[in-house]
């Protein structure tokens, strides 16, 4: 018996799950509680430890995630939307903070973690590295500062593996521009542009996406006017950065009021 913190990671074989495995391990705050896989999936019923290549670790795969959930503090899940949508259902009832890295969720799939966010502590971030938030912010404050007359783009770059675009980091990055300017980025989004698009509509908010090879994530926010540009820019090379960032969070969610938080929120930005 311990009092750190038992952590349940979902998508355990995936990219970040075994990053997320591999984070709470070596950490002395916390401990691995349980590994949730989809059903079907050929690790369920494995030891964890012997599917990620190295010795037994006496916890093994499940697909039965309400049974992981419960006697655990926090599910670190960076899966997929509509599995998102169920393990907050469940993290709700086993009274577990939810941390959700998942990306490409529709508006109305965010609506639907609104009734766990009534009763248990969710954070949900589209990236969960400190140097994004801090990006976040600067952009911001660098889209109040200035007028219409700088047309803002924001490019990202991922591997090609990546389901979703524009990446969740670029959304938040998006969100944060039409923020500092006043505008919901809704009204002047301008995605996918192909064709005779026509020129550019003084206001709009650019994304374009870049998917190849093994890119961790990368992302610059382009204000550009008549005669100057500026860049603001993050790089990942690795992806510890959010593992580091989500486990932070379920830390932070510890004993805290229920609802919807970010990681603005858990690094105090
Ligand atoms: N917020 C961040 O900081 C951040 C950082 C990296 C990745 N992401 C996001 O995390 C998600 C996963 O990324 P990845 O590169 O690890 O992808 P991946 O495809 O390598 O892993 C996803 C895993 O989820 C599992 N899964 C899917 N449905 C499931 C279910 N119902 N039950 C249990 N497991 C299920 C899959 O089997 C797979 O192992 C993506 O949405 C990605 O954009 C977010
Ligand atoms: O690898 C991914 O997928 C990533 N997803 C997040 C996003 O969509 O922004 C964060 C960066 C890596």
């Amino acid at each position: 018996m311990t009092d750190k913190p038992g952590i349940v990671i979902t998508g355990a074989s995936g990219r970040m799950g075994q990053m997320l495995i591999k984070t709470v391990l070596d950490s002395d705050k916390a401990e691995l509680a349980g590994v949730v896989e989809r059903e079907g999936h050929d690790w369920v019923g494995q030891d964890i430890g012997i599917a990620m290549g190295g010795a037994a670790l006496g916890v093994v795969v499940t697909d039965d995630a309400g049974s992981a959930f419960a006697g655990a503090q926090a599910v670190i899940d960076f899966t997929a939307p509509q599995a998102t949508i169920a393990f907050s259902k469940l993290a709700a009832e086993a009274g577990c903070v939810h941390v959700i890295g998942t990306t490409g969720m529709s508006e109305a799939e965010i609506a639907q973690l609104d009734p766990a966010a009534q009763d248990t502590v969710l954070v949900r971030a589209g990236n969960m590295s400190l140097g994004v938030n801090l990006l976040v912010q600067l952009t911001k404050k660098v889209a109040a500062a200035l007028d219409e007359d700088f047309d803002i783009e924001v490019i990202e770059a991922h591997h090609h593996h990546k389901v979703d675009a524009p990446s969740g980091t670029a959304l938040m990055l998006g969100e944060a521009a039409a923020e500092g300017r006043g505008v919901a980025l809704a009204e002047v989004s301008d995605r996918g542009r192909d064709g005779i698009t026509g020129a550019r509509k003084k206001g709009d908010i650019g994304f374009s996406a870049i998917r190849g090879g093994d890119i961790v994530g990368e992302h610059d926010v382009l204000f550009a006017a008549a005669g100057e540009r500026i860049v603001l820019r993050h790089m990942a090379t690795d992806r510890a950065i959010f593992a580091r960032g989500a486990l932070k969070a379920a830390l932070w969610g510890q004993g805290k009021d229920a609802g919807a938080y970010d990681m603005i929120d858990v690094l105090g930005l």
